[in-house]
């Protein structure tokens, strides 16, 4: 007699079946991925810079870009580059530290396929955050920007994540007081690598942008084609100037500092963005 035999004593609470081959065939192993699987509900990307709010993952599983298959690998400063999974205000996450951009020499396709994996993963909401140049005259270093729309400038010349075979929470933050430093404003994202020019700074303020960044938008894109909530916002690095005369320029390391300065804020952030979800997202 096998160790396990299907008989009716519950000697310890459970039935013992008999271990019978193949029990686990392909699509019963599928059902307990699917079951898994969904158990991941907040996809966060973490911007350059703020990786600090990876940190807020508990009971985290972190695994390095360069071991998952074909996967690839995070290239810029402020980019960890590896997966967390864990919990934060006790909602499974799945968190980003590190992001693909456009100028590392990634096709739009592969940046935002981190977030169809989190689709498949069952993700329902993402948060997405970036380090951006403020346009708003009303913005200062290390404030927070909402993002209430954003403006596809690399959507314009066709470059679109869904090109291709067709495969809301502002008052939460401001009770985080915040009042004063938390904005809602339109986010575009350049090609990059390089910062903007004044004549490009001159031209995207006319278009109504409010601070300009180099991601984001085609995640967030791709993410509402898949269906999921979005909650995007950038943290204001540096201040975009408009004017020859005052020659200040952004610099990668002054975007690093910023986010490390508000790395506790950033955090709590997070937190509670998720809080707020894993109360919420039940009654939609
Ligand atoms: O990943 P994000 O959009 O936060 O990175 C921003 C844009 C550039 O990659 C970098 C500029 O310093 O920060
Ligand atoms: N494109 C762009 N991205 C940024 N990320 C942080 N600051 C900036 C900026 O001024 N411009």
């Amino acid at each position: 007699m096998s160790a396990y035999s299907c008989n009716n004593n519950k000697s310890n609470g459970y039935d013992m079946c008999e271990d019978t081959e193949n029990e686990y065939t392909y699509e019963k192993l599928m059902k307990i991925r699917e079951f898994l699987a969904e158990r991941i509900h907040v996809g966060i990307i973490c911007g350059s810079g703020l990786g600090s709010m990876g940190e807020a993952v508990r009971n985290s599983v972190c695994i390095e870009y360069k071991d998952i298959p074909s996967f690839p690998i995070s290239t810029v400063q402020g980019h960890k580059g590896r997966l967390i999974f864990g919990y934060v205000s006790d909602v499974p996450v799945m968190c980003m530290q590190g992001r693909f951009h456009y100028y590392e020499g990634y096709p739009l396709s592969k940046c935002v396929m981190p977030v169809r994996l989190m689709k498949l993963l069952g993700v329902t909401h993402l948060i997405a955050s970036n380090a951006a140049g403020g346009l708003n005259p009303s913005y200062k270093v290390g404030d927070i920007m909402l993002q209430k729309d954003h403006l596809n400038i690399m959507g314009f010349s066709g470059n679109n994540p869904l090109r291709g075979p067709n495969d809301g929470v502002t008052n939460l933050v401001r009770q985080l007081g915040m009042e004063d430093d938390v904005h809602e404003g339109v986010y575009t994202c350049m090609g990059g690598p390089n910062y903007e020019t004044v004549a490009e700074l001159r031209a995207l303020k006319v278009l109504g942008v409010d601070a300009v960044g180099m991601s984001t938008v085609h995640e967030v894109t791709t993410a509402k084609h898949c269906g999921m909530k979005c909650f995007a916002f950038s943290l204001i690095t540096n201040i975009c100037s408009i004017d020859y005369e005052n020659g200040e320029e952004a610099t990668c390391e002054e975007v690093l500092d910023v986010g490390k300065s508000k790395e506790t804020i950033l955090k709590v952030l997070v937190e509670n963005v998720v809080k707020f979800i894993g109360e919420h997202s039940n009654n939609e």
